[in-house]
């Protein structure tokens, strides 16, 4: 059984089979039919997975491996390759696209953690089993075709089984059983005129929803769960707009389809279409196509992109002799009359380009919705005026028009706002009419949205099934390779020529207002994570925002996409020696440099592409794409070692601290924690420093530099709230959460000492590390391993982590004193819910929100957690922030000061 501990993830497809492989397929088997699933261990195939079998769980047991330990009579067995277990489907039917959305649910992959059991005991959070949750975890995705290309619909409805998702009795989405026939609800005209086709490829019935009912259901649920859904658009200018829940209702929703639909909405299933409009995206399409010969919808709006309307609409100009007419404020470039200036020159069709013809046109149609909105909010006195629908598609011509239109009518007192998610309103608002899915009691802090490969193109143009498995992923990466095509933005995700739209290339036209495609929004996967919760802790929840930098100003975007570009190779080289540099291992290295840069083209061209951009936003993404391509911890082998050479020269500092005064101990430790902030794998600047060294020797160079004052050095106001001054006594904080860093030096020579000084001093210690890896931070599940070694050093660390019961496995002599104290827990590990750099302090796990409750002070610590987030946060109890800066520009923007300074910035609770 050695060999399991060793290796924690082993392959169950290995020629020859290991007796701990074959233990590990017996428990798998044994696990699903406990489950309920198909267990049949004589009919389960012992290949690659368990075959489909009609209505039955999808089970792929390829790398299938037990996580923890395997002698536990119910180990939680890991299944990397198994897809999401349970779907479910709505859709929305329209003349020209199908609009799907779909809901998966990943099978529980939580690992028996033995410090989350304990953690969530002490801290008395109830059990996080996910059926104790009113709503399932899992992710919304949307997609969508071409109508008149139905049968991709329906091969990928079948290829995902997502007809075979229903609702059980309890309200939990569950398979439907064979014998009886789905129900998938749908809206759109489509939905009658296809019904029989679905009954007959798919066997489902169609259950038919109002349109608008829909629509305004999936408006109101956008409005209120996802951050950044609403935007302005002016000038080719976009600026997300905070809706502030409260104060969402009345607004009007113009929804521009084939025919446009003006809806005044007053709360949720309170609406009246109040006004509409038979001019809109059919009549642009249509006329466009008779007037251009043009094949689809997005070839009209791309050659619009080219045209130039003065050839053929009359101006003001035209009539009064290239003048204005100031008197009522009409410039001379105002178009007095869309395609006017047809009737007075003898010219046939033939004779005007067709982009001119498609420019003139698009802007009539939006100017005329655009006026039309506005006059039907002015009718019920509506400040808000949100559009949606496909004719719009993200297109920065078409808003821009719209905007300009309201804006001119209103004199700047009405805005157009549009939404992100605009062409899903209606297949959102058909899921959201599932009972019982609890969807609708979601709160904004429950959804992270994800940019995965092929993401961007769910909400730009219209594709073809996306791609299934990692295999598929980079299959298409590499074909792109070979065919020389270059990938800036979107990633491909079906092969040129299907989508019969052209595909990926790089929009051609570009230039003064009049943008192409690039401009397009793309909507990602939505995550919903119902233990995530905003921290208690923060002085403001709503005036938040945890990015320090603001990726919208192009400057610094071009610097820090050049940062990350340069540390691609290096990162790639990490992540492939991770995964023991095979071939396999390569691929997919190569294949995640590519999805990464192409996400990074594509937020260079449209910084706001996916919401807002922030730095951290950024450094997410690349850590997002590493795992998309099964990169579980490229810093593994790098953590590992600076721990193990840390922990040797642990007992020498601890001796030296505790030779010291208080007062020196204290200065001392910070001053640690500072320089041993230096071990970050993330900062180019450092990393270059690592080759000149070893890790102590460049832990004892960065000491010997700390000299105060630092950059930021509220040091002495910190000390005196820690230590007291002559006429105030000290009182210890209650409780203190160390938000961690980096592995290595930063944990075991910085932050563990300073946990280890506030325990003595009478304090509770909760160390807060990351669930997942990024770069080399320490992750929770680390934690533990490093503190008994650590504790294997010092007294006070081994009796805190005894009754924190962190040391259950490693210092089992030790047990007996533990059950004592249960009220004060001295030490604890918890996980931040997060797998970044950065913290975003909205969206953290409910054991650190549980923890957060009876702390009166806060420690951040490094770069990425308390500068480049959080730097300006405000929180309601006492916080430290402290890092070394190990960027220049970083530095000189921030503090003005230079690369290694250092920040300690000491912030009594607000
Ligand atoms: C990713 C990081 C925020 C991690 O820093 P940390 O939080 O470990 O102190 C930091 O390494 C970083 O900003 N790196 C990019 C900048 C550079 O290479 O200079
Ligand atoms: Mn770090």
């Amino acid at each position: 059984m050695a060999g399991l501990k060793d290796d924690p993830v082993l392959g169950i497809n290995d020629m020859i089979e290991t007796r701990e492989e074959t233990e590990i397929k017996d428990a798998v088997i044994d696990k699903v039919r406990e489950e309920g699933g198909q267990g049949d261990r004589e009919m389960a195939p012992m290949g690659n997975s368990i075959h489909r079998s009609g209505s039955r769980p999808q089970l792929d047991l390829s790398k299938a491996a037990i996580q923890g330990n395997s002698e536990e009579r119910d180990p939680t067995i890991l299944l990397p390759n198994q897809s999401d277990d349970i779907s479910h489907l709505a859709l929305d039917i329209g003349g020209s696209l199908i609009k799907l959305v779909y809901f998966s649910r990943h099978e529980d992959r939580t690992i028996n953690d033995k410090r989350k059991k304990t953690v969530k005991e002490r801290l008395g959070i109830s059990n996080g089993n996910r059926r104790s949750y009113p709503i399932l975890g899992g992710r919304l995705h949307f997609v969508k075709f071409e109508t008149r290309k139905i049968n991709e619909c329906l091969d990928f409805i079948s290829s995902k089984q997502l007809h075979r998702g229903g609702i059980d009795t309890h309200g939990w989405l569950s398979e439907a059983p064979a014998n009886c026939s789905a129900v998938i609800k749908a809206t759109g005209g489509g939905a009658y005129k296809f019904a029989d086709l679905f009954k007959e490829r798919l066997g489902v019935s169609l259950d038919k929803e109002d349109e608008m009912d829909c629509l305004v259901a999936g408006a109101n649920f956008l409005l209120k769960a996802i951050r950044h859904e609403a935007f302005t658009h002016m000038e080719g200018h976009k600026e997300f707009v905070q809706i502030d829940h409260n104060d969402l209702f009345p607004y009007l929703l113009v929804n521009i389809g084939s025919g446009v639909s003006m809806i005044k909405v007053d709360g949720d299933g309170k609406f009246e279409r109040v006004s509409g409009t038979n001019v809109g995206g059919g009549t642009y399409w249509g006329l466009g196509r008779l007037l251009t010969k043009c094949k689809s919808f997005d070839e009209l709006l791309e050659l619009s992109q080219r045209g130039d309307n003065r050839t053929i609409d009359m101006l003001v100009g035209d009539i009064y002799g290239g003048m204005d007419y100031s008197k009522i404020g009409l410039s001379a470039s105002t178009i007095a009359s869309s395609f006017g200036k047809a009737i007075s020159e003898k010219k046939e069709l033939e004779d005007y380009r067709p982009e001119d013809i498609s420019l003139s046109l698009l802007r009539m149609i939006s100017y005329n919705i655009g006026q039309i909105s506005y006059l039907n909010a002015l009718r019920f006195g509506l400040k808000r005026i949100f559009f949606g629908g496909f004719f719009i598609r993200g297109h920065a011509y078409t808003m821009d028009t719209i905007s300009f239109a309201v804006h001119f009518w209103s004199k700047g007192d009405a805005q157009a706002m549009f939404l992100r998610h605009e062409g899903f309103l209606g297949a959102l608002g058909a899921f959201m009419s599932y009972e019982k899915h609890g969807l609708d009691d979601l709160m904004v802090h429950q959804l992270v949205e994800r940019f995965p490969m092929g993401a961007p193109y769910t909400g730009g143009k219209i594709h073809g099934p996306p791609l299934g498995d990692l295999n598929e992923k980079i299959s298409w990466m590499e074909k792109f390779v070979l065919k020389g095509t270059e990938i800036t933005a979107p990633v491909p995700m079906a092969p040129p020529g299907t989508t019969g739209l052209g595909g990926f290339e790089v929009p051609s036209s570009k230039g003064g207002t009049l943008r192409s495609d690039a401009s397009a929004l793309n909507v990602g996967v939505l995550h919903l994570v119902p233990t995530l919760e905003v921290f208690p802790l923060l002085a403001d929840p709503k005036m938040y925002e945890p990015n320090t930098i603001d990726l919208s100003d192009h400057n610094e975007l071009e610097y820090w996409f050049t940062v990350l570009s340069e540390h691609l190779p290096d990162l790639v080289d990490k992540a492939v020696a991770s995964e023991g540099g095979t071939d396999d291992a390569k691929r997919r290295g190569d294949a995640f440099a590519r999805v990464f840069s192409a996400h990074l083209a594509r937020l260079m061209e449209e910084p706001a592409a996916y919401g807002k951009l922030g730095l951290a936003n950024l450094l997410e993404l690349r850590e997002e794409c590493l795992r998309e391509f099964h990169f579980v911890d490229a810093y593994r082998s790098i953590k590992q070692r600076e721990n193990e050479a840390s922990l040797a020269v642990l007992p020498d500092l601890l001796m030296e601290l505790d030779s010291m005064t208080e007062e020196t101990r204290l200065l001392t430790l910070i001053e640690g924690v500072l320089a041993a902030n230096i071990f970050d794998w993330g900062s180019r600047a450092c990393v270059d420093l690592y080759h000149k060294g070893t890790i102590i020797e460049i832990y004892r160079m960065s000491r010997n530099k700390m000299q105060r004052p630092w950059r930021v050095d509220d040091f002495d106001v910190f000390k005196e709230r820690m230590l007291g001054s002559a006429d105030k006594k000290p009182h210890p904080h209650k409780r203190a959460l160390l938000f961690v860093d980096n592995s290595g030096a930063d944990i075991v020579l910085g932050m563990l000492p300073l946990a280890r000084e506030l325990i003595r001093r009478g304090t509770e210690v909760v160390l807060v590390a990351n669930s997942l890896p990024a770069l080399n931070d320490a992750t929770a599940m680390e934690l533990p391993d490093i503190v008994a070694e650590a504790a294997k050093h010092c007294d006070i660390l081994r009796r805190a982590a005894e009754a924190g019961g962190l040391l259950v496995d490693a210092m089992i002599n030790t047990l007996d004193g533990s059950k004592e104290n249960t009220s004060s827990v001295p030490l604890m590990v918890v996980e931040n819910g997060c797998g970044s750099p950065c913290i975003d302090l909205r969206q953290v796990s409910s054991e650190l929100a549980a923890a957060a409750k009876d702390a009166d002070l806060i420690i951040l610590e490094g770069m990425g957690r308390a500068l480049h987030t959080n730097f300006n946060a405000r929180f309601k109890c006492d916080a430290l922030k402290l890092a070394m800066v190990k960027n220049q520009r970083l530095a000189e923007n921030l503090i003005k000061g230079n690369i290694y300074d250092c920040v300690c910035r000491y912030e009594p609770a607000s």
